[in-house]
């Protein structure tokens, strides 16, 4: 069933029974709010077109209605959330006041780890939207109200007071995703491949589109939510028996402890404030490498540490090096640049950044489209060593002149598969040919990831020393043990009724839901707070502030569930994600492997159930075979078969050409893969249809 097919279901059979989500939290009556009103409001949105009617609507419950194996218990907690959940209650901006540019209050942002107290109090502030009136938005530059975060695309909505309703945005303009590809980022051009700098398409004003006005509220400044973290699982010790393969010349020995590490006290004061005790193979590996100024790709399982350890070891060297970057100078030359492809997942790596340069002279700062330039340039003028970016934003920043390339002695590239490939490769290309950046042999480079198909391997060699050292951390490209994997065969139809099953099974354990496409994403939320299962979404198409509310309340667990493309896959470390679904599979083995590293972190356990409709997912079946037998997961039969009867010699079936890059393409151009077939009778990567 395409898209079309889906969408038309939802939209034709109820369309009379459904209402906006605000307008039910407005108009509700009883507890359970199962009656209420159309509204005027809904009728004009209805007209913005069928993708749009999705998302505002919501049918109206009869108070008896089954749900299914859940106890009535267990309904309303759902329920209770669901109707503060993301989908539309009044909350978001009733505590932003603007003034002087400054929040006056923090929301609850996806970003910050918080305290399920600090999510109760954020629910009860949010919900004041109808309180303010526009004229709030107009004290800050440039926040006009048809162009801003309320611009023309949602006037019904803001005049209703509502803060986070549910909607498609679909080829609009401000502050969205500007989805690109498999994971993000930013491009508000028309089109997949038409990279435009986010100054191209809209603010900086060039061209036509509303301005970017969203300021993301600073994160907590105390010292316990600096660091905060998670515990690390029954598995952590676990690592210790990961068989880690170093290639390439010369590689200093691996450190088994801190200790050996010889960080300056500051740093080890950080490193325990953080919980960190032991550490990780990674960084056992990859921090005397980094210490000792080599070039490094390392390719390790999802959530086993690898920021810290690119950013312990550069820390350690601008601590010894001295840093130049001083305070509102204009132009401001970092030491360090830090690039991701997803905002949410860079600006997790500047929390990290701050973390472990607490208490020194480095200041790290994070940029990213879908919030307003003039933050980011206020953000990099009061001092910047380690500039941490996505790449539209940051290209936009050179442009402007804000950002000096000349001291940069660490470009590091986190999801560097990713940040290479077709996507965001030209960009990355652009980067390091910008006047003022140090060519390769005057910069340190360092690449991570979980995944590294040997393609992208290949060009990463314009970009590092021709020595540079390759760090394997067990099968790269596998997936992480800690994590069961299921594999069901579920046909299309059949998806949504099997999701509601398994959610109600799961509770109000927290679980992401992988979608193909972002309407999916807002018809698949939309259904399960139908369902009244608390939901909220993320994807490309999501207003920035949107994107962050809704991590949010999925992190401190007011929205138990957050459905989400594959804009979530790669590197959000949300603690307690127990369960990821994907409901659709990826078009690739790699984007599985890190869609279902979201659980399973750091030692503790989780679960991926996966639905395989073998109408559309048969490619799949021989990496998924692979991935399953490698982490030591039951194969089911039917899936062997799959894999037997779609067996392809020298195609592995995977979109990416192959199912892993199993090591260093070094080592010979002939190497074949884990699962047996040259990479050089890969197809071409698959234009990529499924990028939303
Ligand atoms: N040595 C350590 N001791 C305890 N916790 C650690 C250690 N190293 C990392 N962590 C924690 O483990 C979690 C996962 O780390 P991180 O996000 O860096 O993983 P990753 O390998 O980059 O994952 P992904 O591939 O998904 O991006 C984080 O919460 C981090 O703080």
């Amino acid at each position: 069933m395409g898209d079309e097919d889906w969408e038309a279901e939802i939209i034709k059979p109820h369309m009379s029974s459904y209402v906006p989500v605000f307008e039910k939290e407005r108009y509700s009556s009883g507890a359970n709010g199962d009656t209420f009103n159309r509204t005027p409001a809904s009728s004009s949105e209805m007209d913005d077109g069928p993708s749009r009617r999705d998302h505002f609507m919501r049918s109206g419950f009869a108070s008896g209605k089954s749900l299914g194996n859940r106890d009535a218990g267990e309904s309303s907690k759902r329920e209770n959330t669901s109707t503060m959940g993301g989908f539309g209650v009044g909350k978001s901006f009733g505590n932003r006041g603007f003034s002087n540019n400054k929040f006056e209050e923090g929301d609850s942002s996806g970003f910050w780890r918080q305290s399920s107290n600090d999510c109760e109090d954020n629910q009860t502030r949010n919900r004041g939207f109808s309180k303010r009136g526009d004229s709030e938005y107009e004290q800050d530059e440039g926040m006009q109200r048809a162009g801003g975060l309320f611009g023309s695309r949602r006037p019904t909505l803001s005049g209703a007071g509502n803060g986070d309703t549910y909607q498609s945005r679909s080829g609009s303009g401000s502050g969205r995703g500007g989805y690109k590809g498999l994971n993000e980022e930013v491009i508000t051009g028309s089109g997949k491949n038409s990279w435009k700098s986010e100054a191209e398409g809209g603010e900086s004003g060039d061209t036509q589109g509303p301005k970017v006005t969203y300021i993301p509220p600073p994160p907590p400044e105390d010292e316990d939510s600096i660091f905060a973290h998670y515990q690390t699982g029954i598995n952590f010790d676990k690592y210790d028996t990961i068989l880690v393969e170093v290639s390439g010349h010369d590689a200093p020995p691996a450190i088994l402890t801190f200790e050996e590490a010889n960080l300056c006290q500051t740093l080890n004061n950080n490193i325990a404030k953080a919980g960190y005790t032991k550490l990780t193979p990674v960084q056992k590996y990859s921090i005397p490498i980094i210490l000792a100024g080599r070039d490094l790709m390392a390719c390790a399982q999802t959530g086993s540490g690898k920021t810290a350890a690119f950013l312990l070891p550069i820390l350690a060297h601008m601590m010894r090096d001295g840093i130049t970057a001083s305070r509102f100078k204009d132009l401001q030359e970092p030491e360090c640049i830090i690039v991701a492809p997803t905002r949410e997942l860079i600006n997790q790596i500047y929390l990290e950044a701050r973390k472990f340069s607490f208490g020194t002279c480095v200041r790290a700062v994070v940029i990213y489209g879908g919030t307003q330039l003039g933050h980011s340039i206020r953000q990099i003028v009061q001092g910047c060593n380690i500039l941490c970016a996505t790449p539209g934003r940051l290209m936009d920043i050179i442009g402007k002149e804000k950002i000096g390339l000349r001291q940069v002695k660490y470009l590091v590239l986190d999801e560097a598969d990713r940040m290479l490939d077709m996507g965001f490769g030209p960009e990355m290309r652009k980067l390091i040919s910008c006047p003022g950046m140090p060519s390769k042999e005057q910069r340190q480079t360092l690449m991570f990831s979980a995944t590294f198909p040997e393609e992208i391997q290949k060009l990463a060699g314009e970009f590092l020393k021709s020595d540079y050292l390759f760090v394997a951390v067990g099968q790269v490209g596998g997936a992480c043990r800690d994590v069961q994997q299921t594999i069901l065969q579920v046909g299309q139809y059949s998806k949504r009724e099997k999701l509601v099953e398994i959610l109600r099974n799961i509770g109000d354990e927290r679980t992401m839901v992988f979608v193909e496409t972002k309407k999916k994403a807002d018809f698949i939320a939309t259904f399960l707070c139908q369902e009244k299962i608390s939901t909220t979404s993320i994807h490309g198409d999501r207003e920035q502030r949107e994107r962050e509310q809704a991590l949010g309340d999925f992190r401190c667990g007011k929205c138990p569930v957050l459905v989400a493309t594959s804009v979530a896959a790669r590197g959000l470390d949300i603690e307690n994600v127990q369960h990821v679904i994907n409901f659709d599979l990826p078009s690739t083995i790699d984007e599985y492997v890190h869609r279902i590293g979201r659980t399973g972190r750091c030692g503790n356990t989780g679960r991926a159930i996966s639905f395989f409709d073998p109408e559309s997912d048969n490619h799949l079946a021989q990496p998924l075979v692979k991935v399953l037998s490698d982490a030591q997961q039951d194969v089911p039969a039917w899936l062997e078969e799959i894999a037997f009867s779609t067996y392809v010699p020298g195609f592995s079936g995977s979109a990416r050409g192959n199912v892993f890059a199993s090591v260093d393409t070094r080592k010979g151009k002939n190497t074949l893969n884990t699962a047996g077939f040259s990479s050089s009778q890969a197809p071409n990567p698959v234009d990529d249809e499924s990028w939303d």
